[in-house]
């Protein structure tokens, strides 16, 4: 099968990328450039992440072994919440270039549809229980008109948006001149997001699925917060590993074959070189029709949404544009 999928922008995009949220320094840089040496041609990362200077140095590395060009890596980075007011976007996109070392990304998403208050405009010290300071008037399409300027002004080759809903998405559609490429979201077997892939499939926009294998590192991150949160197993799901000892494949590899198989873009997170490889490692096997409908048999919908961003930014919810279902409804 195909490794890229063509954006209505144009434009190429591996089906395969490297996460790198939560991890800095040398752990990131090094895993850039050990997955680039290993195959992988497009990296997500984002202003949040803190980490956009050691992605680049990563991307470097890995050009300086004269293996890699820079037109070959698709480089995704993102517009933080505290970043959304139209004047924001043109500065916060040049910081993450300069810290990144590059005149353009391949493709610049909108981070949240939740705009935050940045740190200088906080009146208060930032409260302790992890609460997000809103910015309650988010106008989304004034954001997305200055998103399309980066693309005018050569900054972002693509643009799109990411955990927009399907009003958000329509409301943008409405206005755009260029539509979105991408909607990133959670996407993985026990959350298929069935009806957004129908919506995007209509509107010639692709899918990449963030925490595909539902983000089991994440434990860490709730517990510093004092959260108590049952994290979905999907590595161990006895349907996953009945497929994966058919195919002699690990559980990882199916849980992203069943989606690249289906044209969602993936972007797991390691940082460790042997699980890297293992995870790029996925257009080498096809997994058959009975093996794709049991796994999407495993499908609970909404109940399958593991990132509900109120977990581990209590009152996010709160929000005029908050995308989820709200805590107390949920
Ligand atoms: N737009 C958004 O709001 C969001 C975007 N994202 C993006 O999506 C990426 C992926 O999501 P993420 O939350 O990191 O979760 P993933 O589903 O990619 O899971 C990553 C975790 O799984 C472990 N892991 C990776 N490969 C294997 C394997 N083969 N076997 C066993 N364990 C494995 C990693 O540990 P180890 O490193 O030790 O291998 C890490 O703890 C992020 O890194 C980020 O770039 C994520 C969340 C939200
Ligand atoms: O990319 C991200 C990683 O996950 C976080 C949730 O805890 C999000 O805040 C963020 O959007």
């Amino acid at each position: 099968m195909a490794t890229t999928l063509q954006l209505n922008s144009g434009h190429k995009m591996p089906l395969l990328g490297l996460g790198c949220w939560r991890a800095v320094g040398d752990e990131i840089s090094t895993a850039v450039e050990t997955a680039l040496l290993a195959g992988y041609r497009h990296i997500d990362t984002a202003e949040l992440y803190h980490n956009e200077a050691d992605v680049g140095r990563g991307i470097r590395a890995a050009i300086a072994t004269g293996k890699v060009k820079r037109s070959d890596v698709f480089v995704v980075t993102k517009l933080p919440s505290s970043a959304m007011r139209p004047e924001r976007v043109e500065p916060c996109l040049r910081r993450s270039l300069a810290a990144l070392g590059l005149d353009s990304v391949d493709l610049y998403l909108v981070h949240s549809p939740v705009g935050a208050l940045e740190r200088s405009e906080l009146t208060s010290p930032p409260p302790e229980d992890g609460r997000m300071p809103l910015h309650h008037g988010t106008d989304l399409i004034a954001v997305w008109k200055e998103m399309e300027r980066m693309v005018s002004l050569g900054l972002a080759k693509s643009i799109g948006v990411s955990n927009y809903n399907e009003r958000q998405m329509r409301k943008t559609l409405a206005i755009a001149t260029i539509p979105p490429a991408v909607l990133q979201v959670e996407c993985h077997v026990y959350f298929q997001q069935l009806k957004m892939r129908e919506f995007c499939k209509k509107h010639n926009i692709a899918i990449t699925a963030y925490a595909p294998l539902a983000s089991p590192g994440r434990k860490v991150l709730y517990e510093k917060r004092g959260v108590k949160i049952e994290l979905p197993d999907l590595l161990n799901n006895p349907v996953v590993r009945l497929v994966a000892e058919k195919h002699k494949r690990t559980a990882a590899q199916v849980l992203l074959r069943f989606l690249v198989q289906q044209d969602i873009i993936v972007i797991p997170k390691s940082t460790n070189a042997g699980r890297i490889k293992e995870n790029s490692d996925i257009f080498s096997f096809k997994l058959d029709e009975l093996d794709m409908k049991a796994l999407s048999l495993l499908d609970q919908g909404e109940a399958g949404r593991s990132f509900k961003f109120y977990d581990s930014f209590p009152g996010v919810d709160e929000h005029p544009e908050f995308p989820f279902p709200v805590k107390s409804t949920a």
